[in-house]
């Protein structure tokens, strides 16, 4: 599935095969977010899914290019 927009915000929901790989892919989310400057709310549950979400707070909490962009670099990384 691609990401959905819900409450301002782009999501998406990410499993895999154990806790490692999911910190690992975390981890990477946040290197991607540091050289963006844009940074999502990463939420690593249930040991092995990872929910990224993401919203333009300089804007008002409203999803702009800055999120769409950010998500096609995390796209590129799965
Ligand atoms: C100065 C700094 O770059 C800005 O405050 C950045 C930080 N990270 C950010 N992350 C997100 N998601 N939205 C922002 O508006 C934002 N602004």
């Amino acid at each position: 599935m691609n990401w959905k927009e819900e409450d301002n915000k782009l999501k998406k929901e990410f499993e895999f095969e154990n806790f490692k790989k999911a910190l690992d892919f975390t981890n990477k989310v946040g290197e991607i977010a540091e050289a963006q400057k844009h940074h999502p709310d990463i939420i690593l549950h249930d040991y092995k899914n990872v929910r990224i979400e993401v919203t333009t707070h300089d804007e008002g909490m409203k999803v702009t290019k800055k999120d769409h962009d950010f998500a096609e670099a995390v796209n590129q990384i799965t």
